[in-house]
Parts: structure tokens; C-alpha cells; sequence
């Protein structure tokens, strides 16, 4: 048995004579949030589809908590938040919540719940009236009602304010304390590289990474950044022994690959007082995704 909320098996969607997605497998446990990333066109969307049960499969299976895609305790099971989410305008926060809540049988806190999303101020208000940051939130509320096994979001938080973004991923991560597997389909690489655990990169439909950001790290073998400011008498030697490139006055940049980084760090001790400071930037999600993205499976 596993742990997996959701799980994908070779799933393959085709379209005309086009394949969106091709043999695709892809898990998300129980509490943990997976990042879902892609160019444009690469299938993210189509894949919410299947999971929602919107559109058929070509081949292959989905199984949310055991149930089919489009099932009555599938649907019980799943919660979606589309990138651009929308209400009856005429409603107000709470009543559209309150509806949310009647149609699901459930008897909710909905107070609580607006409370919880920064809605307070605003709950009675008509949501015609609401921003789209505020519409999203209102979208969240409507997501944690459902206490999903699994939830999926679509650019969650697209337009959204610095602010509102963060407070999203803070709900985010509650719910996955609380459980809920998350899948966030996205193109906001430095967001989801501090707030999920895993990585799954498509490409033209194929999914050609999976994993965690470190170990993404290793399988790509990408450079890190060492940026040495040296003292100004000894930036020219310095880049000349460390091979690098003077950048910005007295400052020096290599790029050296995994297994050299002790070496070029031990190298750069030895070098005593010439060596005022060094920085050093590992690759980013943005230097894998070009990588795994551009490249696919070698
Ligand atoms: N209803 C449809 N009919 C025909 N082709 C479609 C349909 N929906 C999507 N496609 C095609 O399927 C492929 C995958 O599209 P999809 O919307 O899943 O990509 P995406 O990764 O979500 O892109 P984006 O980041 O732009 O939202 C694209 O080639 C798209 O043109």
C-alpha cells in the first residue's frame, strides 16, 4: 500500500493526432505540495483536466484516494482553484461560502474560514466588488471547506500582490500540514522553490524531471557561483590563479562545478588576506528548470 492522495500512471491524452501528454507518472502524497511546471502548452492544464475528470484519458489511470477521475467520491475528494477564480457578483463573501457549504452538506465555521483567508473586513461585501487577490482568497476559503485529500491550483497566485502571495502559500502550507496532497501548477519559479517539496517539470507533454529541488541539483550537475572580493591589489593574481572573470572593481567570479566546490574553497582559504569576502549561489530552481525544460531527458 502507499501513501499516495493522488496518483498518476502512464497516463497518455491525446488530441486530433497531437500528444499532450505522453506516458505520464506522477504521486503526491498526503501532506506534501508538489510544484507542477512547464512552458506554455506542456500539458499542465490538460493534466488538472484528467485529474478532475473533465476530459477522458487516452490511456493510463489516475486514482484519487483509491477513486476514478470524475467519480462521486473523487469530486468529494478534490478541490480546485483555477488561476482566474469567479463568483456570483451579486453574492457576498459569506453568503457565497455559506451556499458552498449547503450544496456540500457540511456545517462550517464561515466566519472562521474568511477570518482565516484576510477576508474580515470584506466578508459582507458583494463579490462583484472584490479585487482578484480578494477573489482568490475567497477561492481559498472555498478550498479549505472542502478539507480536500487532494487540492490542485492553477497559478494560485497570478496577479496577486508580494503580500497576498505569501499569506496564499502560508494557507497552502496548512493545508498540506493538514494532509491535503497539493499540486500547484505554476510559472513562478522562485515562489514554488521555497514553498514546496517537490519539482515535476513537463515538457511538450513528457515529464522529464521529479524530485526534490536538491536533488534536482545533483542530477543536473550545475555550476555554482563564487563571487571573491578580493583586496584591489590582488584582484588581477586572483583571478588569474582561480581562472576567473574581475567583475565589479576588486571582485572576482568562477563557476565550479559539484565536486570541485571544496577544492576551490580550500584554494581560496590558502590565499589568507588577499580574500576579503566570497558568496557563493548555488544553482536556483530558474537554473534547473532552463536545464531540465530546455534539454528533457538526455
Ligand atoms: N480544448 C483543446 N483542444 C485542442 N487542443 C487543446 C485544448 N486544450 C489544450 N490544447 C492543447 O494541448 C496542449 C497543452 O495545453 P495546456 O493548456 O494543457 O498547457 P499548459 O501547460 O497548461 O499551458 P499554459 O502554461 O499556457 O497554461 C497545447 O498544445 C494546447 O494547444
Amino acid at each position: 500500500m502507499t501513501n499516495n492522495a493522488l496518483s498518476i500512471e502512464h497516463v497518455r491524452k491525446d488530441r486530433g493526432n497531437v500528444t499532450v501528454l505522453d506516458d505520464l507518472s506522477l504521486t503526491v502524497s498526503a501532506g506534501e505540495r508538489v510544484a507542477l511546471l512547464g512552458h506554455n502548452g506542456a500539458g499542465k492544464s490538460t493534466l488538472i483536466k484528467t485529474i478532475l475528470g473533465l476530459t477522458p484519458l487516452t490511456a493510463g489511470q489516475i486514482s484519487i484516494g483509491g477513486a476514478k477521475p470524475g467519480s462521486t467520491s473523487a469530486r468529494r475528494a478534490t478541490a480546485y482553484l483555477p488561476e482566474a477564480v469567479s463568483f456570483h457578483p451579486a453574492l457576498t463573501g459569506r453568503e457565497q461560502l455559506t451556499l458552498f457549504a449547503r450544496l456540500d452538506g457540511q456545517a462550517a465555521d464561515i466566519q472562521g474560514l474568511l477570518e482565516r483567508v484576510g477576508l474580515s473586513d470584506a466578508m459582507d461585501r458583494r463579490v462583484g466588488t472584490y479585487s482578484k487577490g480578494m477573489r482568490q482568497r475567497l477561492g481559498l476559503a472555498q478550498v479549505l471547506l472542502g478539507k480536500p485529500k487532494v487540492a490542485l491550483l492553477d497559478e494560485p497566485t497570478s496577479g496577486l500582490d508580494p503580500i497576498s502571495r505569501q499569506d496564499l502559500y502560508a494557507i497552502i502550507d496548512e493545508l498540506a500540514e493538514h494532509g491535503t496532497a497539493v499540486l500547484i501548477a505554476s510559472h513562478a519559479l522562485t515562489e514554488v522553490e521555497a514553498r514546496t517539496d517537490r519539482i515535476a517539470i513537463l515538457r511538450k507533454g513528457v515529464k522529464v524531471a521529479d524530485d526534490t529541488l536538491e536533488s534536482l541539483s545533483a542530477q543536473a550537475g550545475l555550476p555554482t557561483r563564487m563571487r571573491i572580493r578580493a583586496t584591489e591589489a590582488q584582484a588581477d593574481t586572483i583571478a588569474a590563479k582561480m581562472g576567473g572573470a574581475r567583475i565589479n572593481g576588486a571582485s572576482v567570479e568562477i563557476h565550479c562545478e559539484p565536486d570541485q566546490k571544496m577544492a576551490r574553497l580550500r584554494d581560496i582559504a590558502a590565499m589568507g588576506d588577499a580574500v576579503v569576502d566570497i558568496e557563493m549561489t548555488p544553482p536556483r530552481l530558474e537554473d534547473l528548470y532552463r536545464h531540465f525544460a530546455k534539454e528533457g531527458m538526455q
